[in-house]
């Protein structure tokens, strides 16, 4: 420093050097006040960096033990032993786990703007095309513009009214095809008799025809896409260990990377081509006044001044609405009709409801679904006992955060236990009992809950944008089916075994059916 400076800085520094030298008690406050100021700031510093409470992780695979082989039996464990929130390191991913409503209210209302994210994995990688959709896709201007997108043009009450004709017909065709199987005396296989009608409800609104396929797919062309989107729905529910501890990614230990490939392989064929197909149409002008939602998606400029939509894009949004469509209404459908027919007083009470509001002389419609308590109850109660998702999709929080005191850092993924919560003894009386009177106290029975005690369809900006959908299809298929035919297990005693580390029957379930209304109903 030259001279000149020194002095400067000298000067500055006098009157504040005096007035110390000055007065030692002036001295002694200002010690005092930033001793105390930094006792303080520590002092808050340890609370706000509190993590929530947990087992003490290993080195490199942290708690992965811990969480068991089913993970969403393992987490119940973890939180019935250390409390309602807890932390673990899966690997090298940082994770809270919680079951309890006040948290799940803080996740996904309070701050669902800090936990809006997801993660990046390996399903997200392959099946979305690095998170291109919007399931999978980091919060930002890519999910939000798709997101959008949906909800306009394919999600809105709307879209959902104007395609009420196909979804009639397609409850029709259910009950043609039920009828001839009564008649042949054959064994319905209730997993595909809902698989195929929610995919070909989805397959009209989404391509304008009944099978999900390019071309004039026929029944096996959907048959087979239908089982590789419920081979897809398996691998995105599992656990990988690769995601975890990334060293192990490249030895690819459960085989789903192998199996996504396969998968993959497939899909790309089946959307090229109906890709494709649309492409070629659109270029003949031969597109119909009602441009299907595939035609929509190839129309929009995409982003950074790109004329249309990258074709993974595009890809990436189909196979989303197709798979968060198909079998998360399906899946519902065959747990309720597999926990009625465990219990039959309970199916005997949907019925009574049915035949009651709705009467032997015209079908259920749509119109009918509010007023059919029980059955919304039920639905309801398998929502607590059997959510779709162990863990909805996984949030992540987008910046460090406090929850009920607890630090939660940036990038952590918040699981939460749907299984668990739906089973909390501290919540429920009688957890693991199948009592859809539970819910019959409301005016309305409605199929979320407010106090956050199910989750069903997420909530808050990374809820689900298709629940009104996907409850009108599980509903109104489920009435038609009670209301058209009487069942009979295929098998006794019936087995509601989930299939390992899945909230999915381990076998699919099979009942015989028997018509009871007049035969101009199945026509
Ligand atoms: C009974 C039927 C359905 C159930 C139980 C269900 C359940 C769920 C759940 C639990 C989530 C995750 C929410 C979260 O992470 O907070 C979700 C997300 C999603 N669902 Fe559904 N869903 C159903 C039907 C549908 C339908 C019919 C569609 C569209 C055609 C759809 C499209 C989506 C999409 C795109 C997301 C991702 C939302 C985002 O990340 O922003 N779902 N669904």
């Amino acid at each position: 420093m030259d001279s000149s400076l020194q002095d400067r800085a000298r000067k500055l520094h006098l009157p504040f050097q005096q007035c110390l030298s000055g007065s030692p008690v002036v001295l002694a406050i200002l010690v005092l006040i930033f001793a105390c100021t930094l006792i303080t700031r520590n002092k808050k510093r340890t609370l706000n960096r509190r993590l929530p409470p947990g087992p003490r992780p290993w080195p490199i695979i942290g708690n992965l033990l811990q969480t068991g082989s089913v993970p969403h039996f393992g987490m119940r464990t973890l939180t019935r032993r250390y409390g309602p929130i807890v932390y673990l390191k899966l690997g090298s991913v940082e994770a809270v786990v919680t079951d309890d409503p006040k948290f799940v209210m803080e996740f996904l209302k309070k701050q669902d703007h800090v936990f809006a994210s997801r993660p990046r994995n390996i399903c997200s990688e392959h099946f979305t095309f690095d998170g291109q959709d919007i399931a999978f896709s980091p919060y930002g201007e890519h999910w939000r513009m798709m997101r959008r997108l949906c909800l306009f043009e394919l999600l809105t009450p709307k879209r959902i009214e104007y395609f009420k004709h196909g979804r009639s017909q397609e409850m029709q065709c259910m009950l043609r095809e039920l009828l001839l199987a009564a008649e042949k005396r054959e064994v319905v296989n209730l997993r595909d008799t809902f698989g195929a009608l929610s995919s070909n409800i989805l397959s009209r609104m989404i391509l304008g025809k009944r099978h999900f396929g390019p071309g004039d797919a026929g029944p096996d062309q959907a048959a087979e896409h239908k089982a590789l989107i419920y081979d897809a729905f398996a691998i995105v529910n599992s656990f990988d260990i690769g995601d975890y501890i990334p060293l192990l990614r490249p030895l690819d230990l459960h085989g789903h990377e192998r199996a996504i490939r396969k998968i993959m392989s497939r899909v790309n064929t089946i959307y090229d081509s109906i890709i494709l197909e649309h492409c070629q149409r659109k270029a003949m002008r031969t597109s119909d006044v009602h441009a299907n939602f595939v035609d929509q998606l190839l129309s929009l400029p995409g982003q950074n001044g790109e004329e249309s939509l990258k074709l993974t894009t595009v890809k990436a949004i189909l196979i989303d609405m197709v798979a968060a469509g198909t079998d998360t209404s399906s899946i519902t459908s065959e747990w309720t009709m597999a926990e009625l027919l465990k219990h039959p007083d309970q199916m005997e009470k949907v019925r009574r409801e049915i035949d009651e509001v709705v009467g032997r002389d015209r079908l259920v419609e749509e119109t009918d679904l509010l007023n059919l308590k029980q059955l919304r109850a039920t639905v309801k109660e398998i929502f607590r006992l059997h959510p779709v998702g162990a863990f909805l999709i996984p949030h992540v929080s987008l910046r460090d955060t406090e929850v009920a005191g607890y630090y939660i850092p940036k990038g952590t993924r918040v699981l939460i236990n749907t299984y668990s919560l739906g089973r909390n003894p501290n919540v429920w009386d009688h957890p693991n009992e199948f009592k859809p009177a539970r819910f019959l106290d409301d005016e309305v029975v409605e199929l979320s809950d407010r106090k956050m005690r199910i989750v069903p369809f997420g909530a808050g900006r990374r809820g689900c944008p298709g629940a009104t959908l996907g409850t009108m299809v599980v509903l109104l298929g489920l009435a038609r089916l009670i209301q058209a035919f009487d069942w009979t297990p295929a098998v006794s005693p019936l087995s509601l075994k989930e299939a390992h580390g899945l909230m999915v029957l381990e076998e699919p379930m099979k009942a015989f059916a028997c018509p009871r209304l007049a035969p101009h109903f199945y026509a």
